[in-house]
């Protein structure tokens, strides 16, 4: 046997993580914001992150976006600890791994829906209108590129954030309740297009209500209390795949592997009551 089939033997697959959160926590006083939370997420990930009003979702994805900083606990990006670094270190991840689409990130209200792309690419110092156009294009809205934000719905306004958010083709892209305003054909048009960057490889945290979008992500989390309490997976290949590469269970470290409270208490939106073997299942899986 030649010396290459022996490395090709040995050789294990690596889990190429994107972000890796140990132990984190935020903390406003009496209240844990997020309680010791330590999760994993590999590159090209379809992430979706659930759990009833105040259980730290948005927390978690200011946090992951760099806009916040954790009381406790590290978080690296492609293995580098964002508490090392600089204020103008997190600004260039910001801009250039990162897109976000936040709806408190509204449009300007007097540039049109063109325009209010195009200041996203002046921000990335960029500017080409051609480009801009296709981002609109992406999200079904070029017939309405010179409309301002008070001429569209509140749907099509929301496909415009996520224009602003595709331009500098990032990495990452961090999502809290994309389609919350969307009716069911608007809903489609975001989830197919959460499929397309997923199939290019682009990393997607998506936080939602919404059982269905949930269940088009590879894997959902549960937050309740701050605390990391389920996990699900809806692709079982790249579950496979992400433990056989190393990763790691978010359940991982919670004690007993079932979160009691799943059994007893009532269930955000996105799972229900049954739990199977400590995991709770969503909705879109009965
Ligand atoms: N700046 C802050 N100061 C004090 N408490 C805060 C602050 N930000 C968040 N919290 C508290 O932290 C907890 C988690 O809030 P967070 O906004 O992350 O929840 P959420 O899951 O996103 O809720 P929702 O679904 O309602 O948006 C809540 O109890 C909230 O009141």
């Amino acid at each position: 046997m030649t010396e290459g089939n022996d490395e090709r033997h040995t050789v294990q697959p690596q889990v190429q993580l994107l972000l890796d959160l140990e132990h984190v926590s935020k903390i406003y006083g009496d209240v844990h914001a997020l309680d010791d939370v330590s999760l994993q997420v590999n590159e090209g990930q379809w992430l979706a992150v659930v759990g009833s009003s105040g259980s730290g979702k948005t927390t978690l994805m200011n946090i992951l976006g760099c806009m916040d900083t954790p009381s406790q606990g590290s978080v690296r990006l492609s293995g580098k600890a964002l508490e090392d670094m600089s204020q103008s270190q997190l600004t260039d991840i910001r801009k250039d791994v990162i897109g976000l689409v936040f709806q408190k990130f509204y449009l300007v209200p007097h540039l049109t829906a063109l325009e209010n792309v195009m200041v996203a690419q002046y921000y990335h110092s960029v500017v080409d209108q051609d480009q801009a156009m296709r981002a609109l294009e992406r999200v079904g809205l070029v017939d309405r590129s010179h409309h301002l934000p008070s001429e569209l719905s509140g749907g099509e306004q929301q496909r415009v954030c996520i224009a602003r958010a595709l331009i500098n083709e990032p990495k990452l892209i961090l999502a809290d309740e994309p389609t919350g305003n969307l009716d069911e054909a608007n809903e489609k048009l975001v989830l197919e297009l959460f499929q397309q960057l997923h199939e290019q490889g682009t990393t997607l945290i998506v936080v939602t209500h919404d059982a269905l979008v949930a269940s088009c992500a590879q894997r959902e989390i549960m937050l309740s209390h701050g605390q990391l309490v389920g996990e699900h997976w809806n692709d079982d290949h790249a579950h496979q795949a992400y433990l056989a590469a190393g990763g790691r269970s978010a359940l991982a470290d919670v004690s007993g592997g079932i979160p009691v409270d799943l059994l007893t208490e009532d269930l955000p939106v996105g799972f229900t009551g049954s739990v199977e073997e400590g995991v709770p299942r969503s909705i879109s899986q009965q």
